[in-house]
């Protein structure tokens, strides 16, 4: 059985998008970063520990799928804005330029664990002050790394990216796909 540890909406959609059949498992971990620590070293390792806090709840012979994603500007990491001014300041360093999108994926069976990351390049237009202030009212930067969604309103602020789409949305399908070949899941034979 597959399982997603995850508790984000986004992923959920994105893994049954491809046809995948599994069940979700609610997680907690600490999401702080340790010191000298690059961003792809902390996707990485927030994926697996979100992958293998959730094997406590499986059989030995089930797959964890989990991820962690996150905003990079000039190799710092940008968070989920809890405050407007947070989501101000984010923006103004985000606008009319290009930040990173990574995410780490990890997958544990058993005593195996495997994981990656995935970068895409995005570039924002210039964004105004009263279109930072609407946004934030719709409700949608909240919950989402760099305060906003590219599947959602926040997509009119992305006039190019680089890479993987589905990764900026949470989870890299491409990628997901090939990982889980190696696990023995095929998205063309699971029903
Ligand atoms: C940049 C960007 C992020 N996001 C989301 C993806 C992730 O869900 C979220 C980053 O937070 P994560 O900590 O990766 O995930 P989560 O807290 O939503 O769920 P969980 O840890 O339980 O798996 O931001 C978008 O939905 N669209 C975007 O364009």
């Amino acid at each position: 059985m597959l399982y997603l540890a995850s508790t984000s909406p986004r992923r959920r959609e994105l893994l049954q998008q491809i046809g995948l059949v599994f069940d979700v498992l609610k997680i907690s971990v600490d999401e702080s970063e340790l010191d000298e620590e690059s961003p792809a070293e902390y996707v990485a390792r927030l994926a697996v520990a979100k992958a293998q806090s959730a094997q406590g709840m499986v059989g030995e012979q089930d797959l964890v799928l989990a991820a962690d994603t996150t905003v990079v500007r000039d190799g710092v990491v940008i968070g989920k804005p809890a405050t407007l001014e947070e989501a101000m300041a984010i923006w103004e360093s985000l606008s009319g330029r290009s930040h990173q999108v990574m995410t780490g994926i990890a997958m544990a069976r058993g005593e195996l664990v495997t994981h990656r990351v995935v970068t895409t390049e995005v570039h924002f237009r210039p964004i105004s002050r009263p279109e930072m202030e609407a946004y934030w009212q719709t409700g949608e930067p909240q919950d989402k790394a760099g305060g906003y969604g590219i599947q959602g309103r926040g997509a009119i602020w992305v006039d190019r990216i680089a890479g993987s789409y589905s990764n900026v949305v949470g989870l890299p399908l491409a990628e997901t796909a090939e990982m889980l070949e190696a696990f023995g899941y095929s998205v063309w034979t699971m029903t």
